[in-house]
């Protein structure tokens, strides 16, 4: 058998680059477009026995798992495809990797409807949310709100350097939301007209940390100072498993080019520019996690975690 890694198809190859230069972005969507992928690999193989199939499903899960680290959405989704993919032929091994990934594309949906429901119920008639970044479990809590007659009011952060704040202000103003955009330093001098703070989640640790956009912890931290509640949305497959036998989760660390443009920071001399994409929130600055199996204080989604992973998991491209 020649390396499976030659047989990764372009499909997957283009998901990765997409999901590297954030053309693809935010956790569940990465989730959802990695989990295709690997659907087109399955499909488009040539592979000659099953065993052949399984290494190439393992070197593509590993293509697209080496994009960005910071959303554990990405290999649990990779895991959740290949857990399956056993079967004695080819035939019977591509079918299962269909069938898992319609699965996952279904239970992801679901999952965020159910989410936005129980999130909405925390929003009254008249409030009004501040965001950071752009994420799609939080808009579905606003839209299920707004299904349920409620008009709300939104104070958007721009969210530099990528300005996703700009996605989310579009999409609330199709939703019928009344948006104000900020920059990011302008939270605090907004922070007492807001009822609530609505974030993402990239990664959820084992003791209810949240892992989401750069900036979110500062947000929680003036959100606190001025008792505003501060809410995290966040499917469950932003749990992140490792977290419970002790592991950190990686920030991503992204080109300097975002912050500056090369020419102009030669030009000012000798500086070091950095560019993390996430920070870390502690448990103690977030008042709830919305999933889609309820809210949770931030202390108790480690039991959760538990139910779901039991003590832990293995990459995704591991044969067990
Ligand atoms: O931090 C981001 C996106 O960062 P980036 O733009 O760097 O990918 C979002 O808040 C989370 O991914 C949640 O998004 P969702 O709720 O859509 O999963």
């Amino acid at each position: 058998m020649d390396n499976p890694e030659s047989r990764v198809t372009d499909e997957v190859r283009q998901t990765a680059d997409a999901i590297g230069t954030m053309e693809i972005r935010g956790a569940a969507t990465i989730a959802d477009a990695a989990a295709k992928a690997l659907r087109t690999q399955a499909e488009q193989s040539s592979a000659e026995t099953a065993d052949e199939l399984r290494a190439e499903l393992r070197a593509a899960a590993r293509v697209l798992h080496d994009t960005r680290p910071t959303a554990v959405s990405l290999p649990n989704a990779l895991r959740y495809v290949l857990f399956d993919a056993d079967g004695a032929t080819v035939e019977d091994v591509r079918a299962s990797v269909v069938t898992s990934v319609v699965e996952f594309c279904d239970r992801l949906e679901n999952a965020q409807t159910d989410l936005g429901r129980v999130g909405a119920n925390r929003l009254r008639d008249g409030d009004t949310i501040m965001t950071h970044c752009h994420s799609t479990d939080v808009l579905a809590c606003v839209e299920a709100a707004v299904e349920q007659g409620k008009d709300l009011t939104a104070i958007v952060k721009e969210t530099r350097p990528r300005l996703q704040g700009h996605i989310t202000a579009r999409e609330l103003v199709e939703m019928g939301v009344d948006v104000t955009l900020i920059v990011d330093s302008a939270a605090r001098r907004y922070m007492n007209d807001v009822d609530h703070v609505l974030v993402g989640a990239d990664s959820i640790a084992a003791d209810g940390s949240v892992i989401n956009k750069i900036g979110t912890s500062g947000l929680a931290v003036t959100a606190r100072d001025r008792g505003t509640p501060i809410v995290c949305a966040a499917q469950t497959i932003k749990l992140h498993p490792d977290t419970l036998t002790g592991h950190t989760v990686d920030i991503e660390m992204r080109e300097e080019s975002e912050v500056i443009d090369p020419d102009e920071a030669d030009e000012i001399g000798d500086i070091t520019v950095k560019n993390p994409a996430f920070d870390v929130t502690p448990p103690r600055y977030v008042d709830a996690i919305v999933t889609e199996r309820g809210q949770y204080p931030p202390e108790s989604i480690v039991t959760l975690m538990r139910d779901l992973f039991g003590e832990g998991t293995t990459e995704p491209w591991v044969v067990e």
